[in-house]
């Protein structure tokens, strides 16, 4: 077979050079009798070819005509004209009927049928090497030469120039329609010659590249196929049953992974998949236990989030969650230009990109070979290290040149230098934050990044309206849940409650009724807040602002930023205003960025509505009733653990912080009248200090004793004002800031300090009543352990938040424990009877041996809270005893 077969009897074929290299093998007539069975099978696609050459045919016969002029060109149609050639040894084949169909003017159109074993000369003329592969598979079978003209079919066809590629559309009809497999693979093919065109310059290994990735397709399209099936036919999930009494067994990750996509499934088509004893929050229950065990986050989390999102997002949601963003930089523009720093770090060995259309000072950071905190550049100031989507509340601010700008909660700086930096260095920038130790990290940026208009405070935000107001614009960058970040952070996965968001949310409207009344509606330039969290969850953000909304005389404007979700206005059974929908949410699924939240408010004006007297005693109240309103559940503890924690925390939040007023006039009462108040208290807690000190000085040394018992000394490290520094003298001045001086006691520099200097006050009205006979086991006491109690609790976040809280309810308890001294009497005239009963033990226990008397006396100070140097006392007790 082939062309080795009847090689001497074909005669010589056309000038090109094909036929020179290779003669075409002559064909017997049983060689195309299964073609032409095959060709009763052309398909619908064939048969529209076939015309459409046929017209073409037409169109070209003067050609045909005359195929010798043809013959000696090198044009196009060498090939076919070459066939024609070919075949016309073989006419008979053809003409004998056998293929079916097709008129006499086909005939040149079917004569590259017949060309079998010249298929690989006229396809591969330069690849002489191919050609003897093709020549040889050709010999192989009758079969195999079938697909042979075939292929040669098609391939001629696409050769033909004439033929238009009409197969881009064409290849989806042909893995519609029932086709052989031959088809098949013959549309592939002529599919991807027709696609090239142009693909005679094509290498074969691109041509068969091509081919491939059709394949692939086209499995993947049957695979998909088969899996609808597959969902189709499968057995349709059912609920585990209840098992009571009996243990739950236990169930592997990949099996928690299955079921989560068989309820999501159910849950899709509910009426088709249920089971029917079964209801949707069954489903739903299951699918959040199984969701809370894979991702790890709590089910309280967890109902948020499927509370916020529809299934399929849920899932994304998710799934990004687990994936840290990619590292984000600001440049600086006050120092660089991106561009210039880009290639600064492109040089370092960093890979990085602009992190879009959006930012013009952002890069993206995909790898680094240097740590991108300690370059060069970082040193310098050129960037800072931020994400992306803390660029969005600065952008949405837009603060302008020379205006006065609060950012409320500031640390560490990454909003605030921004804004600087957009300000150009002009203007003034207060850059604020309670938190006195990342305010450090405030300065120290700031000074990095050659900041140089910027005001750097430490107050609590609520209270910021009494330190300034008539800001131009305001950023209010809320301390938050943190639950947009838990790639970042996946602690907060588990560690979030129904306790934390409420706190969060109280904390956050009354920074926001502060951070609107410090704006001034008549600025020129602005009147606009920005209130931004990395929180997605709604009832610290559109909940909000939602409250200041009905607080304030402020409005919804858009925020600027040209992505990003709309803020919701309908979430479970709440309704927010429906400018709400001007707010925006940021997602890690969707954006690729950190969960945010950005709302900009503009203020329209500066009176406060008088129906909104929101003392801050009211708003906790206000949130309470709104809570109950709306959201019964969520405000009611379950438990009674969870009731005493909220509790607890509510202590902490106080009553008293940031009174907004509802008038001017109102506003100078109210600050007299606060101003009084801290006069009557100074006076109050400074009278006694003054005179027990003269009176007792020994007896100041002994702190530690009531501490120990009372906790006495707690409501007056509360006490700030500084006033109270003029009240004390010096010498009480050093023993009190002496022991704050370690550690965490540094945290109460300033107000606090000057308030330790009432401590000794009244430790000598509480210890005048000390029956304990042994006095010098009371008497070297040593200030340190003692302040280290007290101070700690203190240095903790929230607490110092609200310190200013805490010290007016402990001014009042001051107040009213000085007022009715008996009630300060009473525990004590308890305490030393306790004492009496351990020195009588301790007393026993000296006369046991002495290692085990020591070691037991140093248990008894450790559970009374003494230092070892009680031990030391002790046993100089001890020895004055037995001398
Ligand atoms: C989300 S962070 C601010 C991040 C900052 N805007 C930035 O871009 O770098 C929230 C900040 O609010 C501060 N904060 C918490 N309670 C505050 C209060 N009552 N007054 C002022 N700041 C407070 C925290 O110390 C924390 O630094």
């Amino acid at each position: 077979m082939g062309r080795k077969a009847e090689f001497s009897e074909k005669p010589k074929k056309g000038p090109g050079r094909k036929s020179k290299k290779q003669k075409a093998p002559t064909f017997t007539k049983s060689t195309f009798a299964p073609l032409d069975k095959d060709d009763g099978k052309l398909s619908h696609r064939q048969k529209q070819r076939q015309a459409k050459r046929l017209q073409k045919k037409v169109v070209k016969k003067p050609k045909d005509k005359q195929p010798k002029q043809v013959y000696n060109s090198e044009s196009e149609d060498e090939d076919v004209v070459e066939e024609e050639e070919v075949m016309s040894s073989e006419e008979e084949v053809v003409q004998n009927g056998k293929v079916k169909g097709f008129s006499d003017d086909n005939k040149a159109w079917l004569k590259p049928k017949q060309k079998k074993g010249a298929e690989p000369a006229a396809l591969e003329e330069e690849d002489s090497d191919e050609e003897e592969v093709e020549s040889e598979e050709g010999e192989e079978s009758e079969d195999e030469g079938k697909v042979k003209v075939g292929k040669l079919f098609e391939e001629e066809d696409s050769d033909d120039d004439e033929v238009p590629d009409d197969n881009f559309a064409d290849s989806d009809d042909a893995e519609g329609e029932e086709e052989s497999e031959d088809d098949d693979s013959e549309a592939e093919e002529e599919d991807s010659d027709d696609e090239d065109d142009s693909d005679d310059e094509k290498l074969p290994i691109e041509k068969a590249n091509k081919k491939l990735k059709k394949q692939e397709a086209e499995e993947a399209k049957l695979a998909e196929d088969e899996q609808q099936m597959s969902v189709l036919n499968q057995e349709i999930f059912k609920l585990p049953e209840d098992q009571e009494g009996e243990e739950e067994k236990p169930i592997t990750l990949p099996e928690i992974q299955q079921r989560i996509k068989d309820v999501t499934l159910v849950l899709s088509d509910f009426k088709r998949y249920r089971q029917e004893d079964r209801s949707r929050q069954e489903y739903l229950e299951i699918l959040k236990k199984d969701l809370c065990v894979y991702y790890s986050y709590n089910e309280f989390l967890m109902t948020k989030l499927m509370d916020m999102f529809p299934l399929t997002e849920l899932m994304e949601y998710l799934e990004s969650s687990e994936v840290a963003r990619p590292l984000t930089i600001r440049t600086n523009t006050l120092k660089t230009r991106r561009k210039e720093l880009a290639q600064a770090l492109i040089n370092r060995g960093v890979n990085l990109d602009p992190v879009g259309k959006w930012s013009k000072v952002g890069l993206v950071i995909y790898s680094s070979q240097v740590p991108l905190g300690a370059t060069p550049e970082y040193l310098a100031g050129h960037y800072m290290i931020q994400g992306a989507s803390s660029m969005l509340p600065v952008m949405a601010l837009a603060p302008q040149e020379n205006e006065r700008i609060l950012d409320m909660c500031s640390a560490p700086g990454g909003k605030s230098s921004h804004i600087a930096s957009i300000m150009k260095n002009t203007g003034v920038l207060f850059a604020n934050d309670a938190n006195r130790d990342r305010i450090k990290a405030v300065t120290a940026n700031l000074h990095r990044l050659g900041i140089n208009n910027c005001i750097v405070s430490c107050e609590d935000g609520c209270k910021f309206r009494e330190v300034m107001t008539g800001f131009d614009r305001v950023l209010l960058d809320a301390p938050c849940t943190g639950t947009g970040v838990v790639a970042k952070d996946p602690s907060v996965k588990q560690s979030k409650s129904d306790v934390d968001v409420q706190r969060c949310y109280n904390l956050q409207r009354k920074l926001l009724l502060t951070a609107i009344d410090c704006l001034d509606a008549k600025s020129s330039t602005g009147g606009y807040l920005v209130y931004s969290t990395c929180s997605v969850l709604p009832e610290e953000n559109e909940w909000v602002i939602d409250y200041a909304l009905k607080k304030r005389n402020v409005k919804l404007v858009p925020t600027g930023l040209d992505f990003g979700t709309e803020g919701f206005t309908k979430y479970r059974q709440f309704r927010f205003h429906p400018s709400l929908n001007l707010t925006r949410r940021y997602y890690p699924h969707t954006h690729n960025m950190d969960g945010f939240y950005v709302a900009k408010l503009k203020k329209f004006s500066n009176t406060i509505p008088v129906d909104n007297d929101d003392d801050l005693d009211e708003v906790e109240n206000v949130e309470t009733t709104v809570g109950s309103e709306e959201k019964v559940e969520e405000e009611v503890p379950e438990t009674e653990e969870e009731a005493e924690k909220s509790r607890k925390e509510r202590k902490k939040l106080g009553k008293r912080a940031g009174k907004p007023n509802l008038s001017e006039a109102e506003i100078e009462a109210k600050k007299k009248k606060l101003v009084d108040d801290e006069r009557k208290y100074v006076a109050k807690v400074f009278e006694k200090p003054v005179k027990v000190v003269k009176k007792k000085p020994v007896e100041e040394k002994q702190p530690e004793k009531v501490s120990e018992n009372g906790n006495t000394k707690k409501p007056f490290e509360g006490k700030k004002n500084k006033k109270t520094k003029t009240n004390v003298s010096e010498t009480e001045e050093k023993k009190s800031v002496e022991p704050q001086t370690n550690g965490n006691a540094k945290k109460f520099e300033g107000k606090k300090n000057k308030n330790k200097k009432s401590l000794p006050t009244q430790k000598p009205e509480e210890t005048k009543a000390p029956v304990v006979p042994q006095k010098p086991v009371v008497k070297p006491s040593p200030p340190k352990p003692v302040e280290k109690k007290v101070v700690t609790p203190q240095s903790n976040k929230n607490v110092k938040k609200f310190e200013g809280k805490n010290n007016k309810n402990q001014q009042q308890k001051n107040q009213n424990n000085q007022k009715s001294p008996a009630k300060t009497q009473t525990p004590d005239k308890k305490k030393p009877e306790a004492k009496q009963v351990l020195e009588k033990k301790k007393v026993e226990v000296e006369k046991l041996p002495e290692k085990v008397s020591q070691k037991i006396k140093a248990k008894m100070d450790v559970k009374k809270g003494k230092g070892k140097k009680q031990i030391g006392q002790l046993k100089q007790n001890k020895k004055k005893v037995k001398g």
